[in-house]
C-alpha cells in the first residue's frame, strides 16, 4: 500500500538554527505513529511544516489519499491543507473558550461546507438543510468523545481533559485522513489517559491515520504501531515500540535506562 504521508528531505532553518535536517518519514493509512525526542528535537516544527504554518526551507511533503494521486502540501495555506485531509491539535489547547462545546465542533466542520455570505444572510432551504446536517454530525461527534451532555456549556468551563478531547473532536469534524496530535495526554490524569488511548484507537479503526507527539512513554509504547525518534532535527531511529525501546542510540539520546523497562 502507498504511504499516506511521505516526508522527504524536509529541512527547516530559523536563521542559524536548523530545526529539521533532511528528515524522511512515511506513514501508512490506518497507522498510529509517534514522534518522540528530547525538547527542541524538532517535533512541533514538523507539525507546523505539515500544516502550512511554516514554509519549509527544503524538502517535500506529499499526501496520497488511498486510490488517488499524490498531492504536494508544500506552499499550501493551513486551511487548504485541512481541506486536503490533514487536521491537528495543539500542545497548548486552542479552543474558542467563549463558544459552546457544540459550536467548537461545528466550526471544525466549516471546511467541508458550501456556505457563502449570501447564504448566511438569506438562509435559503439548502443552507438551512446544511446547517441541520452540521448540527447532527457535530452532536454525533460529541457522543463519540463523551461530551454530548455538555454540548451547551462554554468550552472554557470544561475540565482540562475534556478540553483536550474537544480539540480532538473539532479536528475530527474536518474528516481528516491524517490526524496530528501534539501532546494529547499532557495534563491528563491516568484515567483520562486510558480513555484517550481508547479514543485514539477508535479513530484509527475508523480509517484515520494518526501521528502523535507525546512524552508519556507508557502511552506511546502501548499505542503506537511505529515510532520515529528525532534528535537535533534528524531521525535517529524508527521502528516498532520493541525495536525503539532497545535501540542504543535512542536510549542514549532520550529514553534513559529507566524507561526501557517501563
Ligand atoms: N518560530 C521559531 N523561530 C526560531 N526558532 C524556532 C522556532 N520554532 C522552533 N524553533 C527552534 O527549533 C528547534 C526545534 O523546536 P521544536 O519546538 O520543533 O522542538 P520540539 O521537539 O517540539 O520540542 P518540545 O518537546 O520542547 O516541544 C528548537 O531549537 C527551537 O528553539
Amino acid at each position: 500500500m502507498d504511504p499516506l504521508l511521505t516526508v522527504s528531505g524536509l529541512t527547516m532553518d530559523f536563521g542559524g538554527i536548523r530545526a529539521l535536517d533532511h528528515l524522511d518519514l512515511r506513514l501508512h493509512p490506518g497507522e498510529i505513529a509517534a514522534l518522540i525526542g528530547p525538547n527542541g528535537a524538532g517535533k512541533t516544527t514538523l507539525f507546523n511544516c505539515l500544516t502550512g504554518i511554516y514554509a519549509p526551507t527544503g524538502g517535500e511533503l506529499l499526501l496520497t489519499p488511498p486510490g488517488q494521486a499524490p498531492k504536494r502540501l508544500n506552499g499550501l495555506k493551513p486551511n487548504q491543507i485541512t481541506a486536503q485531509g490533514v487536521a491537528r491539535t495543539f500542545q497548548n489547547i486552542r479552543l474558542f473558550p467563549n463558544m459552546t462545546v457544540l459550536e467548537n465542533v461545528m466550526i471544525g466542520r466549516h471546511c467541508r461546507t458550501h456556505a457563502t455570505v449570501f447564504g448566511a444572510i438569506f438562509r435559503p432551504p439548502a443552507v438551512r438543510h446544511e446547517e441541520k446536517a452540521i448540527v447532527g454530525m457535530s452532536l454525533a461527534l460529541l457522543e463519540r468523545i463523551d461530551l454530548a451532555d455538555q454540548a451547551d456549556e462554554f468550552a472554557k468551563h470544561l475540565p482540562y481533559g475534556a478540553q483536550r478531547r474537544l480539540e480532538i473532536g473539532r479536528a475530527l469534524a474536518t474528516e481528516p485522513l491524517l490526524l496530528l496530535l501534539d501532546e494529547p495526554a499532557a495534563g491528563m490524569n491516568p484515567q483520562e489517559t486510558l480513555e484517550l488511548n481508547e479514543l485514539i484507537r477508535s479513530i484509527r479503526d475508523d480509517g484515520t491515520a494518526i501521528l502523535l507527539i507525546e512524552h508519556d512513554m507508557k502511552l506511546v509504547m502501548r499505542l503506537s504501531d511505529h515510532i520515529f525518534v528525532l534528535d537535533y532535527g534528524r531521525k535517529i531511529a524508527e521502528g516498532s515500540p520493541e525495536e525503539v525501546r532497545h535501540n542504543p542510540a535512542v536510549i542514549r539520546a532520550y529514553l534513559g535506562e529507566e524507561s526501557i523497562h517501563a
